[in-house]
């Protein structure tokens, strides 16, 4: 893993539209190194949209996202800043979990020999030559916390981390998302409880504040 994380992210005006269901309007937020926002609000409230359009995966009807790097060169992809954990796990069935990592490990720039390491991180190095169709659904989650520490983006996208984690895995994703945010990371939640091990700023979508009330 390398040193401190510096990006900031900074939301201007954003207006997010779902056919013809608008779901945030002229949303401002902006995020330093370090912070950890939790994204609450009801089922359909646009967490999971909002979460995809700061990962530039849906386009706003207004506004704008900007990531900035307090060093460095210029943000060409949201791809090189940011990493997005989706409801949905990205694990093949038919292949084994050590080949899927390194093969995220190539696509994304990160070293091939921190594999091993980073699954045994998250529990899993009983698993690693088991086919993705085979692990549990909170053994694929912890294959997607896998990924992210080893894509080690400076901004975590995150919808409903902690679904379906037990007890210990909730402990776990708690101390990492507690040193991500130390080393300078951006956390972004979508949760319908509170994140487990860090203390959170609450954005509260489906109400006044976010511009829509349902
Ligand atoms: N691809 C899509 N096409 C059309 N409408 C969509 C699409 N994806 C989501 N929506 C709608 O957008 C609204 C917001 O959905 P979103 O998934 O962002 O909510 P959420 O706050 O994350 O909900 P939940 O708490 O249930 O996960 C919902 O009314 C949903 O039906």
């Amino acid at each position: 893993m390398t040193g401190r994380h510096n990006v900031s992210l900074c939301v201007r005006g954003l207006t997010l539209q779902r056919g013809f269901r608008r779901l945030v309007s002229d949303l401002n937020l902006v995020c330093s190194p370090g912070d950890i926002v939790a994204l609450q609000g009801p089922n359909g409230s646009g967490k999971t949209t909002l979460l995809r359009a700061i990962a530039g995966f849906h386009t706003p009807a207004g506004g704008s996202v900007a990531f900035e790097a307090e060093h460095g060169p210029e943000i060409e992809e949201v791809g090189e800043v940011a990493s997005f954990l989706g409801h949905q796990d990205p694990i093949k069935a038919g292949e084994k979990l050590i080949d899927q990592l390194i093969f995220w490990a190539d696509v994304r720039g990160a070293r091939r020999d921190s594999v091993s390491e980073i699954l045994d991180r998250v529990g899993l190095s009983r698993q690693t030559g088991l086919q993705g169709g085979v692990l549990s659904a909170g053994q694929r989650k912890r294959a997607s916390l896998a990924r992210l520490l080893l894509e080690d983006r400076a901004v975590w996208l995150l919808d409903e981390p902690a679904s379906p984690l037990d007890q210990e895995g909730r402990a776990l994703l708690g101390n990492l998302l507690d040193a991500h945010s130390r080393r300078g990371g951006i956390i972004l939640a979508a949760v319908h409880d509170p994140l487990p091990g860090v203390t959170a700023r609450t954005l509260a979508l489906g109400t006044a504040e976010s511009g829509v009330v349902p």
